[in-house]
């Protein structure tokens, strides 16, 4: 082999390795094409070394004698053969620096070439490993290591491999040796935790938080809806659907303007079937009582002035010009959400952006895209569906709805955490029955508890403002449409 020695052992007090410690791994330092090096053997299962890793002053190596056999080959492999535990590093003054700390007694190797390669070294060498009841890996504390530790774990079966983690302001187990600190170097090794593959967690890791009393999410403008319901929680699309003319874009804008005016929040609405003008209108309505998008209802422009400034720069519209794609919708939202920092997202309509070729599977596509992005962006998205056409009485005069009702029931039943049916008969003769909406509670995803339940909405023609009231007394026009079938 080419690597001369000099049996000069000096070199490696700078690191703190001890002669004995060198000697047991069969480290030294010598000469190589005229330069001081550092020369680490790799032995293979035979007890022959087959190749040295020789390692220059720049910190840059090269392996000579046998380059192909060595990336299967761990250093320190040869001295231990089967046991309790083995630590494993990511260099070899590093092996030596944890096997020093531990007197030089127990099975500690390094694998040959770095982090980036660990998995495959490790992967070759698994036989010899498994021969071990425990692996530990013990890398550097840097992003290389975490990644090459998270990596090599999932070569074993659960529960054999844990990784050790440096203590801060330290990089490496030579770092401790270094600084006289061997015993955080045992400590590292004892506390090592069981590898477990991101996103998996033990209940047992979430009791303090289980603990905690369930939060009220943000309140709905009809107290008794934030009763039955908790509230609104971030991270989750809650769907509402009503035959046309039902009162839906209605409820939204008294819902926008509640955010805006009582929880001082920013809001973003994405309308695609009305101009921003007429949605700032009915906003600024439910603000000031007044029916401002509709002519000669009693209001005067300094009534329209005064409601805007109290909506000021908080109000996000998009103006989406017919535009209709999901793809373009997505990309406002995400902008609203990122850029303008905006948490609660109006949507009308979701079937506005279904495709006509093929309804149900676009649908679901943009269903879960939406619970997705409701959930990376930590925001509330709240979105209108349209309805299938009853066989029965028509939504439209006060037909019941129904989750099938919803054009992609499916998919809208599977992401929202909620979902909202609103039925009005809008023909009835009685003006009160006319008058009144009911908000229907379809889907309770949190709780189970307020599926079912049903909330009374008056209508106040002067001021159109929604408010809650008692069913109304004539003969219930709201009575289940058997007969109707399911959308899908
Ligand atoms: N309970 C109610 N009684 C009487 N009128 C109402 C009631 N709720 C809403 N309205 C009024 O009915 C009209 C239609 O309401 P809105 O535009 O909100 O319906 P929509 O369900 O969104 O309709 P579309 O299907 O056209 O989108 C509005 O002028 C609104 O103010």
């Amino acid at each position: 082999m080419e690597g001369l020695v000099s049996g000069d052992y000096k070199p490696l007090l700078k690191r703190k390795i001890t002669e004995e410690t060198a000697r047991k791994f069969g480290y030294q330092v010598g000469e190589y094409a005229g330069k001081v090096v550092q020369l680490a053997p790799y032995y293979d299962a035979s007890g022959t070394m087959v190749a040295q890793k020789v390692r220059f002053a720049d910190k840059t190596f090269k392996i000579v004698g046998d380059s192909k056999a060595a990336p299967g080959l761990l250093f320190g492999q040869n001295l231990w053969n089967g046991g309790k535990k083995i630590v494993i590093t990511e260099g070899e003054i590093d092996a030596m620096s944890v096997s020093q700390a531990q007197g030089n007694k127990w099975p500690v190797v390094s694998i040959p070439n770095g982090a980036p390669s660990a998995k495959k070294s490790l992967g070759k060498a698994l036989e010899y490993l498994n021969g071990f009841e425990e692996v530990i890996l013990m890398f550097d504390a840097d992003e290389p290591g975490r990644d090459a530790a998270a990596e090599c774990a999932e070569l074993f079966a659960p529960g054999k491999c844990k990784i050790a983690s440096m203590p801060s302001g330290f990089k490496d187990p030579n770092d401790l040796l270094v600084a006289g600190r061997e015993q955080e170097i045992i400590s590292a090794i004892w506390n090592a935790k069981s590898y477990r593959p991101d996103g998996l967690v033990n209940v047992i890791d979430l009791r303090e938080e289980m603990k905690k009393p369930t939060e009220m999410g943000l309140p709905w403008f009809l107290e008794e809806l934030t009763q039955l319901t908790y509230g609104r929680r971030y991270g989750e699309v809650y769907g509402f659907g009503a035959g046309t003319g039902t009162g839906k874009t209605d409820l939204f804008t008294q819902q926008i303007a509640y955010d805006r005016q009582v929880l001082g929040m920013k809001v973003g609405t994405v309308f695609l079937e009305q101009k921003p003008v007429e949605t700032g209108k009915r906003i600024a309505g439910k603000i000031a009582g007044k029916r401002f998008h509709v002519p000669n209802a009693g209001w005067t422009i300094e009534e329209l002035d005064s409601a805007v400034e109290k909506l000021g720069d908080q109000i996000v519209l998009y103006d989406s010009f017919g535009e209709t794609e999901w793809d373009v919708v997505k990309n406002k939202v995400r902008f609203m959400a990122v850029s303008e920092g905006i948490r609660l997202i109006y949507l009308d309509h979701l079937t506005a952006m279904a495709d006509t070729a093929d309804e149900k599977g676009s649908l679901e596509q943009i269903m879960k895209e939406m619970a997705g992005l409701a959930q990376e962006l930590d925001i509330i998205i709240h979105f209108v569906s349209h309805l299938a056409t009853p066989e029965g009485k028509p939504h439209e005069e006060g037909g019941r709805v129904s989750i099938r009702h919803f054009k992609g029931s499916r998919a809208i039943g599977f992401w929202s955490f909620f979902m909202f049916g609103l039925e009005r008969d809008q023909q009835a003769e009685d003006p009160v029955v006319r008058k009144t909406t009911t908000l229907r509670i379809l889907k309770d995803r949190y709780t189970g508890q307020a599926t079912g339940e049903v909330i009374y909405l008056a209508y106040d023609s002067e001021t159109g403002l929604l408010s809650v009231t008692t069913a109304p007394t004539e003969a219930s026009p709201f009575k289940d449409e058997t007969g109707s079938k399911p959308e899908f």
